[in-house]
């Protein structure tokens, strides 16, 4: 009857976003197949997806975005599953170097350093956590020579990207005429707790994303009704008729094409067979943090010594890769509670129906984050009372709680899975990642070989510099204190003390215990940035200009977390996505089309 059939299509229409095979981009892959373009961007992540979406606004100018992953399935868009996708294709599985200290616990003592290798880069396999950075970030950027990057000039175009549907928000600091889906998520009781601690440990709670960052808060997600808004589903989708538009998915670029010191086109591979695209007017490498600098070396812009070494032609003498800055983590704070609202398998699939219909419930966590805070702590050695030393990442589960998903994400070894989280495999738990925001231990990446397939060699350094690792035991020690403040009591919150494997010959609570399981159990949260640094050039360690432009050659700029010169208060995801809109705009000018 009509009333079945019309509630059938009404589900279907629920139903439709979580199954529609995004992978239909490929059928673009006919459309406009020219080989020459007006701009060539390389990378659709976070930054080249705004900026392919900008530029062909302009109905003349022809645009050609290529990208060496494919489109999105169905199962990305549950936020619950986050930390999934980190084990499938969508993953480039890099992984860092052997380093002394550090990585005790993982397996081969290397440390996993993911990345999105998708239409949509790393936005399809993030977290979806929306943060910006506190107002002193930028402004250092522009004290230090890049002028147009202070806090007051790049707030409009995190305004800009934005679609905010959040309940509570600082006025002033929030759009909802955007494109980027910002909203709140799943709520455990337990989080009540967290932010209820922090209120009793003298912290308000704050819109971390106004200009008053330090606090507690709930996290701010890019989601769309419990979705995931990858940058793809914001940016890409919407404009996908464009015909001036080309987005080619699997094609990897190989190489920058230069005549003398001008960029004229991109080399790339699709499909086996090698095509040569040409750029009438720019090429912009938006490939991020990891592969920019990768793709720029491959071409003669990098180190002479490290490309003579590779008997690469130098086309510019710049430190790509160097300036490696990242923020890491402690994942080995457990605590143990009551409650049944915590992330766990059974509950993922409990809710799983409820989310593919309403796109409300438990599924909506991002993968377990819940909550935030900025803190600063009694060994901050800087004066400004409102820039934070850590973030405090607030996660309903604990390594134990996923049927080890999370774990194998970070290469946590067999043998210290065991020995540690096995105890308390599948019980009510909840944890807080301290991440270090400015480290000021530096690391680099450089080429393994000439070969554009080859993953190159990551360096974190981390730790290097002992002023990092003081900091992190004081975030921990804080973070020991919350704990037992009075609504955690509550859910008869009990830390998990267990003694780190390889440090139990060590005094518990030591600094020296602290030191060693910081050693063994810290990760990178993925926030690399600054290998094509802007800087002025004065600045011995900069690659591009306040413009984006590389120096010493035309046609070519870096647009991704690459150009981001230092750590930021902040993951990286917006950030990014502040850098496309802001790029889009100085092209536009350059060109004399900004209206
Ligand atoms: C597991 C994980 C969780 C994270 N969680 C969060 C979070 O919750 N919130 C947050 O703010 N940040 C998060 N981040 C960080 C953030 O998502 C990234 O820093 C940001 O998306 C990077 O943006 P980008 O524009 O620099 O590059 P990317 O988004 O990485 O895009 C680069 C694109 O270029 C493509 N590419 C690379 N080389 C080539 C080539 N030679 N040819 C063609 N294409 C190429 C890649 O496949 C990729 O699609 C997370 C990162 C990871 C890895």
């Amino acid at each position: 009857s009509p009333g079945i059939l019309n509630g059938w299509l009404n589900t279907m229409k629920k139903f439709r976003d979580v199954f529609q095979f995004q992978d239909e981009w490929i059928s673009q892959q006919s459309k406009i197949s020219e080989d020459e373009y007006d701009f060539i961007i390389v990378g659709s992540g976070s930054a080249g997806s705004v900026i392919a979406n900008r530029l062909s606004e302009v109905s003349d100018w022809k645009v050609l975005l290529l990208e060496v992953g494919k489109g999105e399935n169905l199962f990305t868009s549950v936020p619950a599953l986050a930390p999934v996708f980190q084990l499938t294709h969508y993953n480039w599985n890099y992984l860092m170097e052997y380093q002394e200290n550090f990585a005790r616990g993982m397996e081969g003592r290397r440390l996993a350093w993911p990345r999105g290798r998708a239409l949509g880069g790393t936005s399809v396999i993030n977290y979806m956590i929306y943060t910006r950075g506190n107002p002193r970030d930028f402004d250092t950027w522009a004290i230090a020579g890049n002028p147009g990057w202070s806090y007051y000039e790049v707030l409009p175009y995190y305004l800009k990207s934005e679609r905010c549907r959040l309940q509570q928000f600082q006025e002033g600091f929030h759009n909802d005429q955007g494109l980027l889906g910002v909203e709140n998520i799943y709520h455990s009781n337990v989080l009540d707790a967290f932010i209820a601690g922090g209120e009793e440990l003298g912290y308000d709670q704050v819109d971390y994303n106004s200009d008053r960052q330090i606090g507690f808060s709930r996290i701010q997600a890019n989601v769309i009704k419990g979705r995931r808004n990858s940058v793809a589903k914001a940016f890409l989708h919407p404009i996908r008729d464009r015909p001036n538009l080309r987005i080619l998915t699997s094609a990897l670029a190989t190489k920058i094409i230069f005549a003398g010191n001008k960029a004229v086109g991109v080399e790339y591979t699709h499909n086996f067979l090698k095509f040569e695209a040409k750029a009438r007017k720019e090429v912009i490498v938006c490939a991020g943090a990891l592969a920019s600098p990768q793709l720029m070396m491959l071409s003669g812009i990098g180190p002479r010594a490290h490309l003579n070494d590779l008997n690469i032609p130098v086309i510019a003498d710049l430190p790509v890769g160097r300036n490696l800055h990242d923020h890491i983590t402690y994942v080995g704070l457990n605590f143990l509670v009551n409650s049944t609202q915590t992330m766990s398998l059974p509950n993922v699939i409990k809710y799983f129906g409820e989310w593919a219909i309403n796109g409300t419930g438990f599924d909506t966590s991002l993968g377990g984050v819940g909550g935030v805070a900025y803190i600063k702590t009694e060994v901050d050695e800087n004066p400004d009372p409102s820039y934070p030393d850590m973030e405090l990442l607030y996660v309903d589960g604990c390594l134990g709680s996923d049927a080890k998903i999370t774990a194998e994400t970070m290469r946590i070894s067999e043998d210290s899975y065991n020995r540690y989280w096995r105890k308390i495999e599948g019980k009510p738990c909840w944890t807080i990642f301290p991440m270090l925001v400015h480290p000021k231990s530096i690391g680099y990446m450089e080429l393994r070989s000439r070969n554009p397939t080859d993953h190159p060699k990551f360096y974190g350094n981390y730790l290097s510099d002992e002023r990092d690792l003081r900091t992190m035991i004081a975030a921990i020690r804080f973070i020991l204190t919350l704990a037992k403040t009075s609504k955690f009591k509550e859910y008869h919150t009990n830390f998990y003390d267990a003694p780190v494997p390889g440090c139990e010959y060590l005094t518990y609570d030591s600094d020296e215990y602290w030191q060693c399981a910081i050693e063994t159990f810290s990760i990178t949260l993925h926030h690399q940035v600054g290998t094509c640094k802007m800087g002025p050039n004065t600045d011995p360690e900069a690659v591009v200009n306040h413009n984006l432009q590389v120096y010493g050659v035309s046609n070519l700029r870096v647009a991704d977390t690459s150009v981001i010169p230092k750590a930021l208060t902040a993951h990286t995801n917006a950030p990014s996505i502040m850098v496309g809109e802001k790029a889009s705009d100085i092209i536009k000018a350059a060109w004399g089309r900004l209206q």
